[in-house]
């Protein structure tokens, strides 16, 4: 019953989010196009808009309480008091606009997917004007993929318990339903880079990487685990005109270690074929160290007769998160060890005793989901993934610490690479690069 009010009391106050006074100073953000972005931040003020056309923009500013509405995305650039822009564009303008913004001394909040393609990435992520500072917050210019899902607790929660290194698959989905989209939307649009591996399909690849261990979030970079090949790309693809777009796909990946990752996602899923964005992960049996051993079958220190100096505990451990997108409104993660308490020397050994051990654990805070290292950091359990994100980034541009959850450059470089790998196997043109030149 306390879950279901738990739901309730959530779901109402993230669609009723309490309004919060803003910062003296606060960062001004400008928006690229009439999209949504969240206003909860007590250091960002959405100071203007603009659209191609400016009755859209203007009937935009007005149902979000936006001041401004400027006559162009370039006006928005003029603008030497607007310190942060949000673009929301379609992907294949990415490119050009977010380079545009830093060469105007903006820091970008740019949305996933970053670029068009590797080639863009590259060229956009290891930008010399990176380096440049911003004359508004004296920070160094920031610029964000903004992959949303990365920054909330239930998603940490879940990586706290996956041992990238000893992952032997992983299985990766999202769909997203058809009648979110009109007949012409930008996805279904190759000159926009659309497609399905560009949209929905971006998460799930960008789930395996983060599973399998490719570039860590946290400050400190240990290693970097990326796919090394794609097995296989099986892709729908659109009738023509549009034949070079993608509407579904599935992918399997290798990793380093020969780990296998697979990824599903279908951009015209039908609402009564709709599923829960998901990831399954299971590892290889691993043998428990004496200090983890002994917290599960006791010894010196703990209940239980303990482990005998001729035995070992072996556990492999599934781990699925259901609901990785907007854990907010709800999730699940589900840990499941299966034990094998046998004499030392490998498989070959008779088993003593197994078992299975099954937790459901829930993230609405940092605190709920015990995330390591997170304990005190701000958060709410109504705030969505939007919300987390936009905190880290405003931490970036005001140069403070934060919770060191980030995506790096080389982050978002890996990830464009791992959506060309799938156009590559699939033998289908990657999605244009940009001609656009400062
Ligand atoms: N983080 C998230 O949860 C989500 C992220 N996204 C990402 O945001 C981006 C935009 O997606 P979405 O908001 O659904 O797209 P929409 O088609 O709803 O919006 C695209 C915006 O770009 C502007 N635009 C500028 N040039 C063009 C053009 N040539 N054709 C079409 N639109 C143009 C639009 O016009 P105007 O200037 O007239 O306003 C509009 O505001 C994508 O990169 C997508 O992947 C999308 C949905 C959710
Ligand atoms: O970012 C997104 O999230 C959910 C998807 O269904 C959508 O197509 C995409 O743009």
């Amino acid at each position: 019953m306390a879950s279901v009010y738990g739901f309730i009391r959530r779901n109402w106050a993230i669609r009723n989010p309490p309004v919060v006074p803003k910062n003296e100073n606060a960062l001004k953000f400008g928006v690229f196009g009439a999209a949504n972005i969240t206003q909860s931040h007590p250091d960002v003020i959405v100071q203007c808009v603009a659209a191609r056309s400016e009755k859209k923009a203007q009937e935009y500013a007005k149902k979000h309480g936006i001041p401004e509405v400027k006559k162009s995305y370039q006006d928005i650039l003029d603008d030497p008091s607007i310190s942060c822009v949000y673009i929301p564009l379609p992907n294949g303008l990415h490119y050009e606009w977010a380079l545009r913004s830093l060469a105007a001394g903006k820091h970008v909040l740019l949305e996933k997917p970053s670029v068009s393609n590797a080639t863009e990435a590259k060229a956009l992520f290891f930008s010399p004007l990176l380096e440049e500072t911003s004359d508004v917050t004296c920070t160094k210019l920031v610029l964000l993929e903004a992959f949303h899902f990365r920054f909330q607790p239930p998603w940490r929660a879940f990586m706290g318990h996956v041992d990238s290194e000893n992952v032997e698959r992983a299985r990766a989905t999202l769909a997203a339903p058809r009648v979110m989209f009109e007949k012409n939307d930008i996805r279904f649009q190759y000159a926009l880079s659309g497609g399905c591996a560009m949209d929905p399909g971006t998460y799930p690849v960008a789930c395996l990487r983060q599973v399998f261990g490719a570039t860590t979030d946290t400050e400190g970079v240990v290693e970097d685990r990326e796919p090394e090949e794609c097995l296989s790309a099986d892709l729908k693809m659109f009738p023509e005109p549009e034949g070079k777009t993608d509407s579904a796909f599935e992918a399997k990946f290798r990793f380093p270690g020969g780990g296998i990752g697979e990824v599903r996602s279908n951009l015209l899923t039908g609402m009564l074929e709709m599923e829960i964005p998901r990831v399954e992960v299971v590892h290889r049996p691993v043998v428990l160290s004496a200090e983890e051993a002994a917290a599960k079958v006791g010894g010196k220190k703990g209940k239980g007769k303990g482990l005998g100096d001729d035995e070992e505990l072996v556990r492999t451990r599934k781990v699925v998160i259901e609901n990785y997108l907007v854990g907010a409104v709800w999730h699940r993660i589900i840990v499941e060890d299966d034990f094998l308490l046998r004499k030392r020397g490998g498989e070959s050994k008779e088993p003593i005793r197994k078992w299975t051990n099954k937790k459901v654990v829930k993230a609405y805070t940092w605190e709920e989901g015990k995330v390591e290292a997170m304990e005190g950091q701000p958060g709410e359990a109504h705030w969505l993934t939007y919300r987390h994100q936009l905190e880290q980034f405003v931490n970036r541009v005001r140069g403070t610490k934060g919770n060191g959850l980030w995506i790096d450059a080389k982050d978002s470089v890996n990830q464009s690479k791992a959506i060309d790998m799938v156009y590559e196997k699939a033998g289908v043109p990657l999605r244009p690069t940009s001609e656009f030149q400062l």
